[in-house]
């Protein structure tokens, strides 16, 4: 694994606020073949393969409160994988992560929402999971639905399935910026909003950022990823090829074939 100046991977410290040690991840390949009612009759177990590879192995890294981290590779790395292991969604087969702290996701376009549920319900339910007192969410529900605009509005008691995917997408990043966590993931999202909603995204990340909170950013856009992170992890096949300055991730995956 490469690795450069500025954050030694594996140095620890107390003040660390997500700590990965050989972390790995074991996938099915395929979905397992339905017995035949032959083989249900003759053997009595299901002899289909199971082949597995590794979505995430020996990933190993330590990120300080209020770093902005950047993930890169190609499609299928393992990018979305690691946040939902660091989000908690997806548990580890090897290794560990520890999360010094709550963690607001946007991962695949919505945090964790509900389709069956309206908008507003979606809202109260998830603001609630991540700690906001019913007064809290009260206050704070007008700002969430101001910043997602007039479309969502429109739409807040409708079933969440219905709304377009950037409308979804919205009002997800409307609310895990709103929430109080200090961890925000957030997951290929800035590319599915149309320009003046990414444009408010920004700011919103940049204020994020000035107070504090420890941003991962999963994008394929450089000019995003410079603009926000001054780390980079660069994800290769499920393994950890770099970690390094934003700068020299995006050169060392950009020389590299993929
Ligand atoms: N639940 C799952 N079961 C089986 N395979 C999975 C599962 N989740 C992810 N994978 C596989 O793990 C690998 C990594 O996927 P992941 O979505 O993390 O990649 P990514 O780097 O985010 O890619 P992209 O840039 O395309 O979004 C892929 O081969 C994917 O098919």
């Amino acid at each position: 694994m490469g690795s450069f100046a500025g954050q030694e991977p594996g140095a620890s410290s107390t003040r660390d606020v997500i700590t990965a040690d050989g972390l790995g991840i074991e996938f099915y390949r395929s979905r397992r073949r339905k017995l035949s009612l032959r083989e249900m009759v003759l053997r009595r177990e299901n002899t289909a393969p199971k082949e597995t590879f590794w979505g995430l192995k020996d990933i190993s890294f330590r990120v300080g409160p209020g770093e902005a981290v950047g993930l890169v590779g190609s499609n299928g790395g393992g990018k979305s994988t690691l946040l939902k292991m660091i989000a908690g969604v997806l548990l580890p087969d090897e290794g560990t992560v520890k999360v010094n702290g709550g963690v607001a996701p946007l991962i695949e376009l919505t945090g964790g929402f509900l389709g069956e549920l309206s908008a507003r319900d979606n809202v109260m339910l998830t603001a609630g999971l991540h700690g906001l007192s019913k007064q809290e969410i009260t206050e704070r529900f007008d700002e969430i639905v101001d910043f997602a605009g007039p479309q969502v509005r429109a739409g807040i008691d409708m079933p969440f399935r219905h709304f377009s995917s950037g409308m979804q997408v919205r009002l997800g990043f409307a609310l895990i910026t709103t929430l109080d966590e200090p961890i925000v993931l957030v997951d290929e999202v800035l590319a599915v909003g149309d320009k003046d909603f990414r444009e408010k995204c920004y700011q919103r990340m940049e204020s994020l950022l000035a107070e504090g909170r420890t941003l991962f950013l999963v994008s394929h856009s450089e000019p995003d990823l410079r603009r926000f992170c001054t780390r980079g992890l660069y994800l290769k096949g499920g393994r950890l090829e770099a970690d390094g300055s934003m700068d020299e991730i995006l050169e060392l995956y950009n020389a590299k074939p993929a």
